[in-house]
């Protein structure tokens, strides 16, 4: 995704020097809303992983404030801004690194999971493609 470096705070948030590479982008010199998307969906998730415990997205808002440029230095970061049992609700932002303007902001709702969600998953799969008869 672009990722140069990650710092972890003190205060538990996460910190990347990123850039976006001329593969993912949407327009001209701009980067694809995909690519930012993308980039919350790793740092948001990350963060847990930091922390020890798997966990998934459920959702994912993204509010595009500013075009993101591409061959750029960016930075980015993730922060914990809520917990209500399972539920994460984890922030992140991208920033132009030359001035600091916030480009792209995200909240991240994460769901606390055990590893037994990747085994539940392909047994839904099974389920799901064996009551398929392939017409749909
Ligand atoms: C190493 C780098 C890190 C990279 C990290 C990458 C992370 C990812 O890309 S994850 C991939 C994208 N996400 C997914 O594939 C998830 C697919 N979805 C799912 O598996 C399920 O819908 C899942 C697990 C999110 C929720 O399943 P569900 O059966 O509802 O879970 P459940 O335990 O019942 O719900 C937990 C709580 O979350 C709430 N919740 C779940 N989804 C949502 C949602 N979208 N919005 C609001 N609330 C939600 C439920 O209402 C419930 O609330 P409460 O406990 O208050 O009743």
């Amino acid at each position: 995704m672009g990722m140069e470096e990650e710092t972890l705070a003190a205060d538990g948030s996460a910190h990347y020097r990123l850039r976006c590479g001329p593969e993912h982008e949407g327009g001209p010199g701009v980067a694809h809303g995909g690519w930012i998307s993308g980039v919350f969906v790793e740092i948001v998730g990350h963060l847990a992983v930091q922390m020890e415990q798997l966990a998934v997205t459920g959702a994912l808002s993204v509010t595009y404030r500013k075009p993101v440029p591409i061959n750029r230095p960016l930075t980015a970061r993730a922060w914990l801004a809520g917990k209500d049992g399972g539920k994460w609700t984890v922030e992140g932002s991208i920033h132009l690194a030359s001035s600091g303007t916030e480009l792209a902001h995200a909240t991240a709702l994460l769901v606390e999971r055990e590893m037994s969600h990747y085994t539940r998953a392909r047994e839904w799969l099974g389920r799901e493609e064996a009551g398929s008869d392939g017409t749909a």
